[in-house]
């Protein structure tokens, strides 16, 4: 069975992580919320920083006219075993206070750190911890007075926005209410118990604690509210005798008025039955104990929700990616597998899986024989050019037989029109390779973190893209030209075999001579031609996707990366990890991340090692 100060100590311990965390109830269900605390709650003067510090046990809190807490404080009380008693805020961790003036100037200075030196309010709260053998563990919040008017320099608001903000500590089901009410006014108008009835109506966690006891006027006593009757809550109420102002202008010693405190209710005629159970330090035991109480039965909604957080946690960082290794033989096999990540997502590009490679067959099957069909061969077979062209090829002796140069010059010029949809194939398929390469990036998860190596790859499958490309073009220009540089004589053979056609009746008249150049031998000529191309236009339909398909896809599959594989593999081990380089953003959200993890996961160990014990 866990004892009760382990398991408070426990919950002082995840309630420090999780203001490291930030964590001070935002949004949502808040580590934070799940935990129980204890505010202290009350009008202005009403006693709260004097009942604070007498369960402490010290005088530390800021005191003066007007608000002086105008920042949640957050209060944790450490029970040391023996020793002298120090303090320490968590802003300044490594600082401990053994002087508790100074523990007051800087809740002071603390304060106005945030809130300016106006006398604004803020809900951002201060972390103390207070370690010393005469408290018991208890975490308290100290809230602001509540008011009922501004102080000058300050808002109207003011009233609301204390009235809100306290509220908003105490609204939460784990906070444990400590409503201090003075003993010297009408219970039936006191702030705290207003508060406390709003937002705990059952009063399950509501303390009714009185003070001033020994203000009260002379022949009227608090027995009506002490034993329950004038204002009943499920737990009892508990009175106090504080210092005065003038025991505090004397400088009466905490543990002198505590001694003195308890000889009150001992020797009071109205409250010795009650003496056992009345004064600071029974309060600060009752208050134990009731955390105890609502600790032991939170522990398994907190496990279950640091498990949550946990599981959460990981799962981002697995998403965003573990952090890199140190050493440069792991980071070069980091790169490498990077990089195949890459390679698998653009050939599924490629082979099909995703989108993409079908472009490349668009080219082939719409885009070339398009631009195939679009080029000028009526232009420039037309019967002026045919003329023009065999009889310019003739030079000053006209050809006797067939215009074999003319042909040659004929066929020769069409040819080289097929360089354009060539070369356009070349580039259009280039172009979709490209486009491959920066999806291809883009949807490779793995490189998500890596900015820079992502650039790098994008650099290097370009580069090779590029030197496809310029073998492509050679290829294809090459295949253009072969058609030129020797032509399929059979295809000339047969035509010579084939019967010439009649002469149309209203054909050119002129003689043989004029015949020879006259129109129907040039459209003969001309069509002659325009077969022979046709038929080169069909083969090179055919060889030109599969010179694109073979300098260029064939090769982005096999050796996309082969170059910078083997720079890689020359590279020192700085350059490696500069590749590496990560978003800084998401460098950052790992560290917390990690920093998280680490705390919620000793928290959860803390929790496993006492509630098992
Ligand atoms: N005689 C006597 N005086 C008390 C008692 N409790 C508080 N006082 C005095 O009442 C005054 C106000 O007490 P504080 O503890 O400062 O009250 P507070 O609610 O913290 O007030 P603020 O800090 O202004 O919000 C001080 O002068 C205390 O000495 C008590 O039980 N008996």
């Amino acid at each position: 069975m866990a004892t009760m100060e382990s398991l408070i100590g426990l919950i002082n311990k995840i309630q420090r992580a999780c203001t490291v965390l930030g964590d001070h109830g935002g949004e949502g269900m808040s580590l934070w919320e799940a935990l129980p605390s204890v505010a202290v709650v009350g009008g202005q003067s009403s006693g709260k920083s004097s009942v604070l510090e007498s369960v402490v046990g010290r005088d530390f809190l800021p005191r003066g006219s007007g608000i002086v807490t105008r920042r949640p404080l957050v209060l944790q009380l450490h029970k040391t075993e023996s020793g002298s008693e120090y303090a320490e805020f968590l802003h300044a961790p490594k600082k401990r206070f053994s002087d508790f003036a100074a523990v007051r100037k800087e809740i002071a200075d603390e304060t106005d750190r945030i809130t300016g030196k106006t006398k604004q309010i803020s809900n951002i709260p201060i972390h103390l911890s207070i370690y010393s053998p005469h408290v018991v563990n208890l975490t308290l919040i100290d809230l602001p007075g509540l008011t009922k008017v501004a102080v000058e320099g300050q808002p109207d608001s003011i009233v609301e926005d204390i009235e809100n903000m306290v509220r908003s500590y105490v609204e939460k089901p784990n906070c444990i209410i400590l409503a201090i009410s003075p003993a010297n006014q009408d219970i039936a108008t006191s702030d705290a118990i207003k508060l406390a009835r709003e937002v705990d109506p059952s009063g399950e966690r509501t303390f009714g604690v009185l003070t001033k006891l020994d203000l009260m006027d002379k022949g009227t006593n608090a027995q009506d509210v002490l034993e329950g009757r004038a204002y009943r809550l499920q737990h009892p109420w508990v009175g106090i005798v504080n210092r005065s102002q003038a025991d505090i202008n004397k400088n009466v010693d905490m543990i002198v008025a505590r001694r003195k405190e308890r000889e009150y209710f001992e020797t009071s005629p109205d409250y010795g039955h009650l003496a056992s159970r009345m004064g600071s330090e029974y309060l600060a035991k009752l208050l134990s104990q009731h955390l105890e109480l609502v600790i032991r039965q939170r522990i398994p909604s907190i496990i279950a929700l640091i498990n949550k957080n946990i599981d959460e946690l990981n799962a981002e960082l697995d998403r965003i990616g573990r952090p890199i290794a140190a050493d440069g033989g792991a980071q070069l096999y980091m790169i490498l597998e990077l990089c195949r990540a890459f390679d698998r997502v653009f050939k599924e590009h490629l082979d099909g899986g995703r989108p993409g490679g079908d472009r490349i067959y668009g080219v082939f099957d719409h885009q070339l024989p398009a631009a195939l069909k679009k080029l000028p061969f009526d232009r420039h077979l037309s019967l002026k050019n045919v003329q023009k062209v065999v009889t310019e090829a003739d030079g000053y002796q006209p050809h006797l037989i067939a215009p074999e140069q003319g042909y040659r010059r004929l066929i020769d010029g069409s040819i080289s029109y097929f360089k354009g949809p060539a070369e356009a194939s070349v580039d259009a398929v280039h172009f979709v390779l490209k486009e491959l390469v920066r999806k291809s990036i883009a949807e490779t998860l793995e490189l998500k973190r890596f900015p820079t190596l992502s650039n790098d790859i994008a650099t290097a499958a370009n580069e090779a893209l590029e030197r496809f490309r310029e073998e492509s073009r050679k290829t294809v220009i090459r295949l253009v030209e072969m058609e030129s540089s020797y032509l399929t004589v059979d295809f000339f053979r047969k035509l010579h075999t084939e019967p010439e056609k009649k002469p149309e009746k209203n054909a050119n008249p002129s003689g043989p001579n004029n015949d020879r150049l006259g129109d129907n031998y040039l459209r003969r000529i001309g069509s002659n031609v325009n077969a022979y191309i046709n038929m080169v236009c069909d083969t090179l339909k055919n060889t030109i996707p599969k010179a694109v398909v073979y300098c260029q896809v064939r090769e982005a599959k096999r050796s996309l990366l082969s170059n910078f594989y083997a720079q890689i593999g020359r590279r020192e081990k700085e350059r490696l990890s500069a590749m590496l380089d990560e978003d800084p953003q998401l460098m950052e959200r790992r560290t917390q991340i990690a920093k998280r993890l680490e705390l919620y996961k000793s928290a959860r160990d803390d929790i496993d090692a006492v509630s098992w014990k």
